[in-house]
Formats: structure tokens, C-alpha cells, sequence
């Protein structure tokens, strides 16, 4: 499994939109790591340099060493939407992560080996879904539909696996369930995993690791114990003009609300 490396990293939109700013880390291999960040922060555009959807303006990505280039087959993606077929079953669905393996002229032909229908079996159970595999995604919850899509993400055997706000638009039941599989698909098969989360309840219960990134930069990189009421304020509202810290706890709310529930409070007055 290999370990991702950032080396001043910077991506520039247009001149004058920095997505990131100089971004150097390490994750190692295994690490379930999560972005925090306000909206904007960079977290998204972070995300798809790793997976060579986005070429940085500078800087290097390296994966187990290697500078990365281009869509790598190693990086499984997990995305808000889930992007399924409706009319296809949840093993259909899964199935369908094979085809970066099997080229689209055998996939579209349902010419699939038995090991790759093995692994989108797998991979359904891994997600708890087993019983659900011929079940048409139509039909399925939002949460369900997300676990389809982690074992979609599965069955392409990823060495690291990104998940870009995967349970933003889940109740926090359903939303929990879908970390609860990610995190359990990324322990039983040593997964090196990133995601993004606006829910900072559920990512403080989930991440082994957390990136705090504001304005493109990574202002925060530790544990949950490291991740207080200061650092929480620090990454979702920043530092004043002149270098302050801004005031902890005014009017924030608690750790644990959503940015936009932190927002909403903010716009309800009392930070200054
Ligand atoms: N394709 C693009 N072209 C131009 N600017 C972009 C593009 N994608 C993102 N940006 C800008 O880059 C900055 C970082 O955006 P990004 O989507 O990475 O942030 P984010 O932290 O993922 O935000 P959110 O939590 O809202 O998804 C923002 O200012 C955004 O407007």
C-alpha cells in the first residue's frame, strides 16, 4: 500500500483563485484521514489532484513514490452523488467498478469474469448489502445507494480510496452507516482513505486523522484529541486581520454542528 505525498503543492483556477496554497503532507499507508474545511476551503480540488482529475499549478503528488500522472487505477472514488445506474441492481452497480479492468467494450457487453462478479459480491457484503445484490438501485435509500457506491469504488481493488462528501445529503443515521462501512471496508483491506466532511460530529467519531484546511492552505493536522474548540474555530473561521485568533466559542455553537450550522449561528451575530 503506498504512502500519498503533497510536496508544495499549489493550484491555481485563475489568477486570482488559489484552490491550494503550498500544500505539503504526508498520509501513510492504512491512515483513514478526513478534510475539514470551511466551503471553498480547497478540500474538493485536493482531492481530485490525488486522483489526477486535476493537474496541480505546482508541486508534486506522489503515490508510493511515484509522481502521479493522470487518472490512476490504484485511486477508487467515492462521490456525493452516487452516480449509480437506477435501473441496474446493486451487484450490477458494483460490477461496474471493474471496468477500468475490463475495458468498456466487455463490460458493456456483461462479458465480466467470474472473479470480478466474486469481487462485487464481496465487496456488497463488506458494505452489508449481500442480501440487497439484485436489488434495483431505484429502489433503494440515499445511505444504501452510498454503500453501493463505496463497493463500486471496491471493486476496482483501489490501493487508497477518496470519498468526496459522501453522506452530505444523508439524514445522520444513514450517514453514520456509510462511514461506519467506509471505515470498515478501509480496516479489512488496509485502505489508505481520504475524505471530506462538512458533519464534524460524525468525522470526529470516524477519523483516525484530520486535515484542517482553510483559504488552500492545511492550517490543522492531528488527532480528535488534538481537534479542540480552538482548533475548530481556527479552521472554520480563521484568524483576525492582525493575527488574533478569533475568540473561541462565541456564539459557534458546538463542536460537532455542521460548518453551515456554524455559519447560520455566526450570521445570527455575536462573532466579531
Ligand atoms: N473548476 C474550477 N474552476 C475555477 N475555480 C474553481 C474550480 N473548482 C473549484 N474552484 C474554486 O477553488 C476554490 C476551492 O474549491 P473546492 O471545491 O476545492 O473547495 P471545497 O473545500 O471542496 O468546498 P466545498 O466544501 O464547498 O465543496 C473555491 O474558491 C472554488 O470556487
Amino acid at each position: 500500500m503506498p504512502t500519498i505525498e503533497f510536496e508544495n503543492v499549489s493550484k491555481i483556477y485563475d489568477e486570482d483563485t488559489v484552490a491550494l496554497d503550498d500544500v505539503s503532507f504526508t498520509i501513510d499507508e492504512g491512515e483513514f484521514v478526513i478534510l475539514l474545511g470551511p466551503s471553498g476551503a480547497g478540500k474538493s480540488t485536493m482531492l481530485r489532484v490525488l486522483n489526477g482529475l486535476t493537474q496541480p499549478t505546482e508541486g508534486s503528488v506522489r503515490i508510493g513514490g511515484k509522481e502521479l500522472q493522470g487518472n490512476r487505477s490504484e485511486v477508487g472514488m467515492v462521490f456525493q452523488e452516487h452516480y449509480l445506474i437506477e435501473s441496474k441492481t446493486a451487484f450490477g452497480n458494483a460490477l461496474s467498478g471493474a471496468l477500468s479492468r475490463n475495458g468498456l467494450v466487455r463490460s458493456a457487453l456483461g462479458l465480466h469474469a467470474d472473479a470480478d462478479k466474486m469481487t462485487a459480491l464481496e465487496a456488497l457484503q463488506t458494505v452489508g448489502l449481500l442480501d440487497e445484490a439484485g436489488q434495483r438501485a431505484e429502489s433503494m435509500s440515499g445511505g444504501q445507494k452510498q454503500r453501493v457506491g463505496i463497493a463500486r469504488a471496491l471493486v476496482q481493488n483501489p490501493e487508497i480510496v477518496l470519498a468526496d462528501e459522501p453522506v452530505a445529503s444523508l439524514d445522520p443515521k444513514a450517514a453514520r452507516d456509510v462511514m461506519r462501512y467506509l471505515k470498515k471496508a478501509a480496516t479489512e483491506q488496509d485502505l489508505t482513505t481520504i475524505t471530506s466532511l462538512h458533519q464534524v460530529n460524525i468525522a470526529r467519531e470516524f477519523g483516525d486523522r484530520f486535515l484542517g484546511i482553510r483559504d488552500g492552505e492545511v492550517i490543522f493536522d492531528g488527532d480528535a484529541d488534538d481537534l479542540t474548540m480552538d482548533e475548530m474555530d481556527r479552521i472554520y473561521y480563521g484568524e483576525t486581520k492582525s493575527g488574533e485568533t478569533i475568540p473561541t466559542g462565541a456564539a459557534s455553537g458546538e463542536v460537532g454542528e455542521t460548518d453551515a450550522e456554524a455559519d447560520a449561528a455566526t450570521d445570527g451575530g455575536g462573532r466579531a
